[in-house]
């Protein structure tokens, strides 16, 4: 298999940037006419699925939206991974994981390993138990040509508290995690695997993003980021603008998500 970083590029040559996240909220499923049980999940997610999976590069369903139904929640989180690929998109599971390195291993057991039930193409991680602690998912995504998002600087109004702290060399905490990331893809051509994510609602607080991998970019659509926003923080790089609830908003009808998603794409590119 090619490696995540070729995949995704192509991908977004071929299908524009939008990563559409598959995120069934409570208050969705109402407006969607849906009652919050395991029987309107399955509805929900298939019918974003159908809709959104052949026409974008990149799904991203948000792990917790499927956990709070329990075990067959997570049933139907492992149909939406399958299904999105199936349908050609690529799979980002927003897990955001990350403990010490034998437990990090286990997760990236779970969600890269092929074998796994919910295999994805790429996960979100967190560094913040120290960079070094990822080394078991950067191992893993290595050996089976999957993914990292590395949180970055968040889209939510408390990260900087912990983001744009300095370290003893100078650098802010996320500025050392970017380093990181230039490390693991040097070389790495036309794109690395290993991204970050970067909120579409920073301003101006982005240095040092050319790390030579992707950017996932939440806030875009419902936390208020634009797609000027995605111009002028990230301008050239390959950046993927996320939404969820923004997009979600044009079901339940499957042709009115399809039109959204490519709408977007469109003003996106
Ligand atoms: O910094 C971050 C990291 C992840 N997220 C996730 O993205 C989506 C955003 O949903 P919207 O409905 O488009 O606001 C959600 O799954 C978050 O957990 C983020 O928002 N910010």
């Amino acid at each position: 298999m090619t490696s995540f970083g070729e995949r995704l590029s192509a991908a977004v040559t071929q299908r524009g940037p939008l990563c559409a996240g598959i995120d069934p909220h409570a208050s969705l499923l109402a407006e969607w006419g849906l009652d919050d049980t395991v029987a309107g999940l399955e509805t929900f997610a298939f019918t974003a699925v159908e809709g959104l999976a052949p026409h974008v590069s990149v799904i991203k369903p948000q792990s917790a939206f499927y956990e709070r139904f329990g075990s067959r929640g997570v049933a139907v989180l492992e149909r939406v991974i399958a299904e999105s690929r199936a349908l050609g998109a690529l799979v980002l599971l927003d897990v955001k994981r990350g403990d010490i390195g034998s437990t990090s291993q286990a997760y990236a057991d779970a969600y890269l390993d092929p074998a796994s039930p919910l295999a994805s193409d790429a996960i979100t991680v967190s560094p913040y138990l120290g960079f070094g602690s990822l080394d078991p998912f950067v191992d893993t995504a290595r050996r089976f040509d999957a993914g990292l998002f590395v949180l970055g600087l968040t889209s939510n109004k408390e990260g900087p508290e912990v983001q744009s702290a300095t370290v003893d060399t100078g650098e802010t905490v996320a500025g050392r995690m970017f380093g990181h990331l230039r490390r693991l893809n040097a070389d790495a051509t036309p794109l690395g695997s290993f991204g970050a994510v970067v909120g579409a609602t920073i301003g101006d607080a982005a240095e040092g993003l050319d790390f030579n991998g992707p950017i996932l970019a939440p806030g875009f659509g419902e936390q208020g980021g634009t797609a000027a926003d995605i111009r002028r923080i990230f301008g050239s790089l390959t950046v993927l603008p996320s939404s969820s609830r923004g997009i979600l908003r044009a079901g339940p009808s499957v042709d009115r998500l399809r039109d959204a998603a490519l709408r977007t794409n469109d003003e996106l590119r």
